[in-house]
């Protein structure tokens, strides 16, 4: 194994001092190493942050290789810095079995990119019916933690209850997709002006917040963990700071495209601006970004959704909504919160690694810690090319956009899987 030496890089709220990585974990911190044997890198202005885990990925492997696998998918993640991602179970045929959540986590293993944490289907087959087997899939090879029919909400109340009451054993967390579908039918962007204008069926705002409202009140009723995807709404940030103003264990994210961009988007009738929850309003995307910076939203989640070209180069109604993420992500965490370094490595690293249970992860170079961390360059500008991007798919929101930050080089304990910015396999 390769040792490392990484000289001048900057640690999040700290001087610039050299990294010594060795056998897979840091060896040293401290101004002036030296080691003979070490590979040296030269990252004066880079900033170092802990590795990236994000707790909302879709790899689409088994089922639609042709637009994501676990290995491109993989590469993806750690070009954008991440060395852990979670897996979304909205596959083909669904995770929702011992079998198949084993063999997600194995095809991570093998790619050795990032560690491929699979989250399992809360319901059998997606289908909202029966609860699959949580059990199975937490004791399996995998160690499920994290359960979610995402794509689908769990909209039956029962149902709901019950699985956050099973996961409670093994101090799982259900990750709600949180949609209240006969308030959505047909729908195809947010309910507002620009719909009415466009003519376009509109998914409104109290849908997603009818839903979690409901949940914290169960989640807090039978004492267990929840965790709410993709947050969209302003209304929805004011029944998250209520919840947890009274103790609900209750954890939610926001993706980078929410924190963005707005349902203006949809006027140019480009598809690639379809996502599920659709884009909201500037008033939402102001309301997501000081929960964010107030700790009332916990994470920032890519919600990475590939989709092959004919799913979505074609007329807005017949598109599937989603948009990719993994590599540009932070990004666009450092054009919306600006260099704060330290609350980028707490809501993209450190807090999702804890929702998670992902304990090598999300941790900050100290003697002896796993040496899973990003390198930064905060000044670089790209331009992003949908051809370039790791990924098997190209429906990025950013296409031709210069975004600010790249990332310079990822460490997988220890093993570099990027390195001047290119995937090292
Ligand atoms: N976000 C999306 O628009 N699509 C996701 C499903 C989901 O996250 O709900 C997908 O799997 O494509
Ligand atoms: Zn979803
Ligand atoms: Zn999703």
């Amino acid at each position: 194994m390769t040792a490392y030496l990484i000289r001048n890089v900057s640690p999040v709220g700290g001087e610039p001092t050299d990294l010594l990585i060795r056998d897979g974990v840091v060896a040293e911190v401290g101004a002036g190493l030296s080691a003979d044997d070490a590979t040296v890198i030269d990252a004066t202005g880079l900033v170092a942050l802990p590795g990236l885990v994000d707790l909302h990925t879709h790899l689409r492997e088994p089922g639609r290789e042709d637009a994501e696998t676990v290995e491109s998918g993989s590469r993806a993640a750690a070009l954008g810095g991440y060395t852990a991602v979670c897996a979304m179970a909205n596959t083909s045929p669904v995770a929702d079995t011992a079998g198949v959540v084993e063999q997600v986590w194995r095809l991570g293993r093998e790619a050795g990119l990032v560690d491929v944490q699979p989250i399992g289907a809360v319901t059998v087959g997606l289908a909202g019916e029966r609860l699959a087997e949580l059990g199975a899939m937490a004791d399996s090879a995998a160690r499920v933690r994290i359960f979610s029919d995402d794509g689908h909400c769990v909209a039956d109340p029962r149902l709901m209850r019950r699985a956050l009451e099973y996961v409670k054993a093994f101090d799982g967390v259900i990750a709600q997709h949180a949609e209240e579908p006969r308030l959505t039918e047909g729908a195809q962007m947010h309910e507002g002006e620009v719909s009415t204008r466009l003519g376009l069926t509109g998914w409104p705002a109290v849908a997603e917040e009818a839903i979690i409202a409901r949940d914290v009140l169960l989640a807090e009723h039978v004492g267990s963990r929840l965790h709410v995807c993709h947050v969209s709404t302003a209304g929805s940030v004011e029944v998250l700071r209520h919840a947890k103003a009274r103790g609900v264990r209750v954890t939610a994210e926001v993706t980078p495209h929410h924190l963005l961009l707005t349902d203006e988007r949809a006027e140019s009738y480009d598809p690639v601006f379809k996502v599920n929850p659709p884009l909201r309003t500037a008033a939402d995307v102001d309301a997501l970004r000081a929960a964010l910076a107030e700790g009332v939203i916990d994470v920032i989640a890519t919600d990475h959704a590939p989709h092959a070209v004919e799913d979505k180069e074609c007329e807005w109604a017949y598109a599937r909504p989603g948009m990719l993420g993994l590599e540009t992500a932070l990004s666009i965490a450092l054009d919306v919160l600006g260099p704060r370094w330290d609350l980028i490595a707490e809501r993209m690293s450190r807090v999702p690694a804890r929702i998670a249970g992902l304990t090598g992860h999300g941790l900050d170079p100290a003697p002896g810690v796993p040496a899973n961390l990003t390198l930064v360059d905060p000044a670089a500008r790209r331009v992003i090319e949908p051809a370039e991007l790791a990924s098997r798919s190209r429906n990025t929101p950013y296409a031709r956009m210069t975004l600010t930050g790249r990332i310079v080089a990822t460490f997988l304990r220890g093993e570099p899987t990027v390195l001047d910015g290119k995937a090292v396999k």
